[in-house]
């Protein structure tokens, strides 16, 4: 380098090696160190030591000063003007005053900064520009977040001290610092502000307030407070600049009159109204919006499209200026909102899409298969998601502070200009630095809230995402031209709700979107008009045919928050429709679904009706505190209890292992296919699956990937012949997707026991149920108490039994058969004889002893078929549903409602 300062700049060899010292310690400076802390001090002649500035300062004194901005105190208004003439005043007569400037939105707080900011500077001098936020410090020139610009640790509690060395160009730069602005102080917690004034005074060695500089801070306390996780008002409240010993020592200006909306007077002092909690309130506290500014419903539009509509009602006007774009948004209070919004609008922009998918890798390498397909599904609080589609000339918001002197810090907005396999090119839309091209990088990042994932990850992506949508508190601060405001759930009317609409110059200009009528699922009645539930999708079937083979239709569960839960039904087309946009464990916002009487020998919840959804039927998904998956909760019962179940008619939840699925059988007309199945105990056991759930559960089963595949099998019952097996029922459902922890538990243990599992696959099991042999061999009785024996209901009816056991002398003697089912061997019990009062009858099939019941299972269940596709009104017995599937029986196995029942 020093060579070419000689060659180009034809210094002497001496010159050049100061001016690269100076160069270089000017760099180190930046960083918090210096020449001395390298030892090469020695190397700077006495007259470079005086003369290296550091480069904080340089840049600063550098920066060029817009001719808006110098012209702007000619236009103050006059409540602007007052403080401007005051806050100048004592800049230039190093006064030690310190401001707080206390404006609703759009009185000009910023505009008035811009006008100090430029008068300042233009005298060479050194004045500050800060933010809370990085969208807030990026309207600023050469404005940066409180935090980067003066060190505060983030997160912390308590006292918080800046981390900045003495001797660094930062250091330097902020004690030549004659004026230090903080616009949006009012959302900063006070201790963040009270540490700097600890800096200040630390730097300045003078323990007066701010060390005796003029610091202005901003802000309106009517907009987003600071935030305090899971805090009420009072907390926020406490935790703001107003509750610090700060606050009284500051001289406070007031400006009352909107710029922002200033051809909209009416609409102006509307919001001011809102802003001052002035609005009339209900008994719950909400306000009621004019109905002028509320969208009107329509029944075509599911409720976002139409606001979508409003906001962006065509790209064409903004292909000559994509930087335009960005003075349209729709903002909504939620980050799950956000991303889908800007999803769907995405794939409305016009040009080829782009995708970049992020990297997730687990801190254990162990846990990376295992838990790959999770992670990338979930997208963490600020952080990009995994698929990040993207359009030239789209707008995208930062998510991190990436480089704040270059401008971009978290929130600021630019447009997608060219797409490389390891950097994008943006153009920056707002601010300073509007126009500018920079670079954004892949870099790596973690979740805010690592405690709510199974494992800790990181994800390495660009640290964007669409801006179409934002969340309103990245709204703050800004001017918008046109706004939409998406409220799925309320929003604090004082904070959020007039954040948002003070974001519009005119009334004309912005529209809100309400909260739905939401009804709980126990309440929906067939009564329920114009109504949406959300509700989180906790099954899915597999389409089906019906019974008559005339229609598709699909079954869904749904539970909404107060763990109530209503079946769905989806039919024909429409199931395509909603095959990705209505996912397991996905909650949703479905508006207006129709009303309908389940079929009786369909239901089984208490609510007797079911929804149905089609493709006109609105359906969002949205995010809903405490409804998500993780809430879910199943009391599974594990297969060495299946014996244990003494209940007449069990339901139940089994989470098992796939060993083999096995071909498709007809008996006594009936399909069935038997699954062996096992879980931890490594007992195996049998699920069989009738007639539809042979023609549709058992190929997914089959094909599941993985060489045993977990799954989770809902309201099964107990196959009463064989005790330990299990069977479908009508109301039976299957899982096959693995995301519920416990799930996700035993598929990793299927990893670690594949060698055991495969034995068990592949051998022929030992018998189950065999009882002990005789304690004394001469004696030929076994023993059977507390096994499970099965009675032929074909031969002896159970009522009978019952009366059998009132009687003084009876005894029975059973018959037992070796049975193999499925590879599984067991025992089976039939009555042979039964002697009462000592005289002994044996049954015989053909002429029973005792009564038979009135209907054989095979004529009830086929009873069950016929009484299917009948209407609801008649009754099917619920026995229909229990008879037990056996080669001697036929099963009873559910058909489904024809479509018109359900429509
Ligand atoms: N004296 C003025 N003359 C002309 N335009 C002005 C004046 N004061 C403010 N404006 C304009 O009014 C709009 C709102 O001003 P500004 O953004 O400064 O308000 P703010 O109080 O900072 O708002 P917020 O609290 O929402 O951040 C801007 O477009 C700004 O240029």
């Amino acid at each position: 380098m020093t060579e070419d300062y000689i060659s180009i700049q034809k210094f002497t060899r001496d010159r050049a090696r100061q001016v690269l010292l100076q160069a270089l310690n000017a760099e180190l400076q930046s960083m918090g160190k210096n020449l001395y802390d390298f030892q090469l001090s020695h190397l700077l002649t006495s007259d470079s030591t005086t003369r290296v500035i550091p480069k904080e300062v340089q840049d600063e004194m550098n920066l060029s000063i817009s001719e808006d901005d110098l012209r702007s105190p000619a236009l103050l208004n006059p409540e602007q003007a007052i403080a401007y003439d005051e806050i100048l005043d004592a800049v230039l007569n190093r006064k030690a005053k310190s401001f707080f400037i206390d404006g609703p939105g759009g009185t000009g707080k910023t505009f008035l900064y811009r006008a100090l900011l430029a008068q300042v500077r233009s005298q060479h001098l050194i004045a500050l520009a800060t933010a809370s936020s990085g969208v807030a410090a990026s309207i600023l020139p050469n404005g940066r977040t409180a935090h980067s610009r003066f060190q505060i640790p983030i997160n912390a509690d308590g006292k918080l001290c800046c981390s900045i060395s003495k001797q660094s160009g930062l250091a330097a730069l902020i004690k030549q610092a004659i004026l230090i602005i903080w616009d949006e102080a009012s959302m900063a917690k006070k201790e963040t502000i009270e540490a700097l004034d600890w800096l200040l005074r630390d730097l300045t060695e003078d323990d007066i307030l701010f060390g005796g500089k003029v610091v202005v801070l901003g802000g309106d306390f009517r907009q987003v407070l600071p935030v305090i996780p899971k805090g009420t008002k009072i907390d926020c409240m406490n935790a703001s600049l107003v509750r610090s010993y700060l606050w009284q020592s500051l001289i406070k200006f007031k400006l009352k009159e909107n710029m922002r909306a200033k051809t909209d007077p009416a609409f102006s002092r509307y919001i001011l109204q809102v802003g001052n909690g002035l609005e009339e309130e209900n008994e719950v506290g909400e306000i009621k919006l004019p109905s002028s500014l509320i969208l009107e419903p329509n029944t075509q539009l599911p409720p976002l499209e139409q606001l979508i509509q409003f906001v962006f009602p065509s790209f064409d006007l903004h292909r000559l200026d994509p930087l335009s774009l960005t003075t349209s948004a729709i903002l909504t209070p939620k980050n799950q909102a956000v991303d889908e919004i800007n999803e769907v609008m995405i794939g409305k922009f016009p040009g080829k899409e782009h995708t970049y998918l992020s990297f997730d890798e687990t801190s254990d390498p162990t846990q990376q298969g295992l838990y790959i397909d999770f992670l990338n599904s979930v997208t963490p609080q600020g952080m990009p998601s995994h698929c990040l589609n993207l359009k030239k000339n789209s707008p995208i918001l930062l998510l991190r502070n990436i480089n704040p002197s270059q401008g971009l810090c978290n929130g600021t907005r630019l447009i997608c200009k060219e797409f490389r396999s390891h950097l994008i090119v943006a153009q920056i839309a707002v601010g300073e630095r509007k126009g500018a091209t920079v670079f954004i990088p892949r870099i790596p990042l973690q979740p805010n809230d690592p405690q709510h994932y199974p494992v800790q990850f990181t994800r390495r992506q660009f640290p964007i995402r669409a801006c179409f949508a934002m969340t309103i508190n990245k709204a703050q601060g800004q001017t918008l031209a046109t706004v939409g405001i998406y409220l799925p759930q309320p929003v604090f009317a004082h904070g959020q709700l007039y954040v948002t609409l003070s974001r519009a110059t005119t009334a004309a200009k912005i529209r809100v979107q309400m909260a739905p009528n939401i009804k709980a699922l126990k309440d929906i009645t067939l009564a329920s008009k114009n109504f949406t539930v959300q509700a989180i999708v906790v099954e899915k079937n597999i389409p089906r045919m019906s019974s008559s083979g005339t229609s598709l239709y699909q079954r869904i569960m749904l539970q909404d928050k107060e763990e109530n839960r209503m079946q769905a039904t989806v039919f024909g087309y429409d199931i395509k429709v909603f095959e990705t946009s209505l996912k397991l464990y996905h909650t949703y916002s479905i508006t207006n679904p129709t009303v309908r009487l389940t079929p009786e020998m369909f239901r089984f919840l208490e609510n007797k009706n079911q929804l149905g959804i089609n493709a006109r039927t609105p359906v969002e998904e949205i995010e809903i505190d405490g409804l998500t998956m993780r809430t879910m909760k199943y009391n599974f019962t594990p297969i060495t209890s299946l014996q244990q179940i003494k209940e007449a008619n069990p339901r139940l939840d089994v989470l098992f292992v796939i060993l083999n699925v096995g071909p498709r059988k007809f008996i006594n007309n009936s399909y069935v296919v038997d699954v062996r199945i096992t879980d931890q105990s490594l007992q195996p056991s049998v699920l069989s699956l009738w007639d539809h759930f042979s023609e549709y559960e058992a190929p997914a089963m089959a094909n599941l990937p993985g060489s045993f595949p977990v799954v989770i099998g809902l309201r099964l019952k107990t196959s009463k012949y064989y005790g330990c097996t299990l069977a479908t029922r009508n109301s039976s459902s299957f899982i096959f997707d693995v995301v519920l922890p416990e799930a996700i538990t035993l598929q990793s243990w299927t990893i670690a026991n594949t060698a055991k599992l495969r034995e068990l696959a592949t051998t022929e099991p030992e018998y189950l149920l065999m009882p002990k042999g005789p304690e004394n061999p001469e004696d030929d009785a076994i023993k059977i108490a507390n096994l499970p024996i099965s009675v032929d209901k074909g031969q002896i009816a159970l009522p009978v039994l019952h009366k059998l056991a009132e009687l003084k002398e009876c005894s029975i003697t059973l018959k037992a058969n070796m049975n193999s089912y499925a590879g599984i061997n067991q025992l089976r019990f039939t009555v042979h004889s039964i002697s009462i009062d000592n005289s002994t009858e044996t049954t015989d099939r053909s002429e029973p002893l005792l009564a038979l019941p009135p209907n054989t299972p095979n004529k009830r269940s086929k009873k069950g078929h016929n009484d299917s596709t009948a209407s609801a009104s008649t009754p099917t017995t619920e026995t229909t549903e229990e008879t037990n599937p056996t080669e001697s029986s036929l099963p009873t196995q559910e058909t489904p409602a024809s479509p018109n029942q359900n429509k």
